[in-house]
């Protein structure tokens, strides 16, 4: 009656609070969750790096998990339990990656969640014949951070890249993957110390740059990822007001450098070389930088 999974960060590519499209790819820093399924019909939450944050999301993708596999009898007939009417369970997430900062922690914690919850219930998800398949179940997640309110678009793009690793392109508004890459590159990510929670973020002056973002889309779809990040580091440094002296210190030698998400954080893409020169530049800001990679595996029971 336990399950644990564990689901990637990512950076951004097309930020969806303009137009509804967006961009992400996943990286190799990780959330994991831990799921223990009882008899209490109470659902715990529980952050270990957080202990006061709020644990509504992960509590919520626990819900919808068992909702689910209540309402659906295939699901049911899939998993090792009969009836689910009475469960509760508690639920622990850990990361390597601090929330609110950019880099898609709201995501990883759902997939992982939601996955560790199906892996508790015995319920197998990816394999061609199985019952629910790995985009639906990162619908799920997405489901849930709408209902507590963690989101601005439903951020199908980033809980995407999460679930299935490598780049994908969706449209936020209908939950469709417009497209997906798998990439392999290193990757740059400086996080200032500052919290920026997505929810809090102005929507109305994203959307004055829509022109902007589906340019932006147009060269992701065309898989000049490098450009459109770049060209979305400028346009959201500018509608959410961020400095854009990051992306200014890393040009012209990296392949693509953005705000990441609703910020605070950055990422840089480009040769390994390039982006130590960039980490020297960066390190005199304020906050974190670190090198990491692309991951292309998604999120994972362990
Ligand atoms: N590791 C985690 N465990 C459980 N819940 C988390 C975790 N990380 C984030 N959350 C939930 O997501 C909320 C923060 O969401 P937000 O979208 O602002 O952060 P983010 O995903 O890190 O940022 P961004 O969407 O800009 O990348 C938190 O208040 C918390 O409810
Ligand atoms: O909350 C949201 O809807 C989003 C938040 C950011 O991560 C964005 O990068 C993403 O495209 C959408």
């Amino acid at each position: 009656m336990n399950g644990r999974a564990t689901a990637p960060a990512a950076g951004t590519v097309l930020n969806a609070l303009a137009t509804g499209v967006g961009s992400a790819f996943a990286i190799d820093a990780y959330t994991t969750a831990e799921v223990s399924l009882d008899d209490s019909e109470v659902i715990r939450g529980e952050i270990a790096t957080a202990p006061d944050a709020d644990t509504r999301l992960i509590e919520r993708c626990v819900e919808l998990v068992l909702e689910s596999a209540d309402g659906d009898p295939s699901v049911i007939e899939g998993s090792s339990f009969d009836d689910h009417s009475s469960l509760g369970a508690t639920v622990r997430t850990e990361s390597e990656v601090p929330m609110a900062s950019g880099l898609k922690s709201s995501s990883a914690a759902a997939n992982a969640t939601v996955m560790a919850t199906l892996a508790a219930l015995d319920v197998e998800v990816g394999r061609e014949d199985a019952i629910m398949n790995r985009e639906d179940a990162c619908r799920l997640g997405v489901r849930a951070a709408r209902d507590v309110g963690v989101t601005a678009t439903g951020a199908f793009d980033d809980a995407s890249a999460s679930m299935l690793g490598g780049i994908t392109v969706t449209d936020n508004e209908r939950d469709e993957l417009l497209a997906r890459d798998e990439i392999s590159w290193d990757v740059l990510v400086f996080t200032p110390p500052e919290r920026a929670f997505s929810a809090d973020a102005d929507v109305s002056r994203c959307r004055r740059i829509a022109p902007l973002a589906e340019l932006v889309a147009d060269l992701a779809l065309d898989g000049d990822y490098g450009r459109a990040m770049t060209v979305n580091g400028f346009a959201f440094c500018g509608a959410l007001g961020f400095s854009t002296d990051p992306l200014v210190s890393a040009l012209p030698d990296v392949d693509g450098v953005s705000l990441s998400g609703t910020g605070p954080s950055f990422v840089a893409v480009g040769g390994r070389e390039v982006l130590e020169g960039v980490q020297e530049r960066w390190e005199s800001l304020e906050g974190t930088t670190w090198l990491t990679t692309t991951q292309t595996d998604g999120t994972r029971t362990i």
